[in-house]
């Protein structure tokens, strides 16, 4: 595992653009796993930006999210799909129908993890996956647990998840207690994970995930024995690791 260090916001979100537009100039037609959370979005923007210059093509790039909240629809504001659609895909000529996310409104858990995980193995391994760092060590919605949960699955989201996406939601907004998420092997398989992570509230998760023991306690431990991921964290996000850097 490689960690990149950054200064701050800014330069975490350019590197972590840097890394996703080389993957899309020298593999025009790539696999791209896409992510949502706050820690992203500065990277879509960069890749906005270069596309609109003209540096960038993603008509032949395929897109797979790592997950999408249980009953939400691609119009609900809350939903993945809405935010992907806002943050990146409607800002970039990556076709509609090549860019693909779980099935929140499939209220059969079972049915809808099934689609998605077909579609994965179908696509092949994904190129490139980004990753955000969730506050527990979830990557995806892969919640902590006592076994790796390796196929698309339905999760019940942990408190501390809940109410760390409750800053997304009106007041009155009820968030959703589970999601469908691709699991650890799509993630694993990947041929590069890159893992953006920003702010001094992931300090203690970047040092108990990555320089940890791996378990499943810790989702994002996993990732230490991957052949090639990097971590791109800013100085905030690091400031616990400094000194094993
Ligand atoms: O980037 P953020 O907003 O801190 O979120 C971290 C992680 O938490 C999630 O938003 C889900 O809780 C993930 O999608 C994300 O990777």
């Amino acid at each position: 595992m490689r960690i990149i260090r950054a200064k701050d916001y800014q330069d975490m979100s350019r590197k972590a653009a840097n890394i996703i537009s080389a993957q899309v100039i020298g593999k025009p037609d790539s696999v791209l796993g896409l992510a949502t959370g706050e820690t992203p979005v500065g990277a879509y923007r960069k890749l906005i930006e270069w596309y609109e210059k003209g540096d960038l093509d993603f008509s032949r790039v395929t897109t797979v999210n790592l997950d999408e909240y249980k009953g939400l629809d691609k119009w609900n504001k809350q939903s993945y799909h809405y935010f992907m659609n806002e943050n990146f895909f409607k800002h970039v000529n990556l076709l509609p129908e090549r860019c693909h996310l779980p099935d929140g409104t499939e209220e059969n858990a079972e049915k809808a993890c099934r689609a998605y995980e077909a579609l994965l193995r179908a696509l092949g391994p994904i190129d490139l996956q980004l990753l955000g760092l969730g506050h527990n060590g979830h990557i995806g919605f892969n919640e902590p647990s006592d076994r790796f949960e390796l196929d698309t699955h339905c999760v019940s989201l942990s408190e501390s998840t809940i109410s760390a996406n409750r800053r997304f939601f009106a007041p009155d907004e009820e968030v959703p207690a589970q999601a469908y998420t691709m699991g650890i092997r799509s993630i694993m398989q990947a041929k590069k994970v890159l893992v953006a992570v920003s702010g001094k509230e992931k300090a203690a998760m970047v040092r108990t995930a990555f320089f940890g023991p791996v378990t499943p306690k810790v989702p994002a431990s996993v990732l230490q024995i991957h052949s090639d991921a990097v971590v791109v964290a800013d100085e905030e996000a690091l400031w616990k690791v400094r000194d094993m850097l």
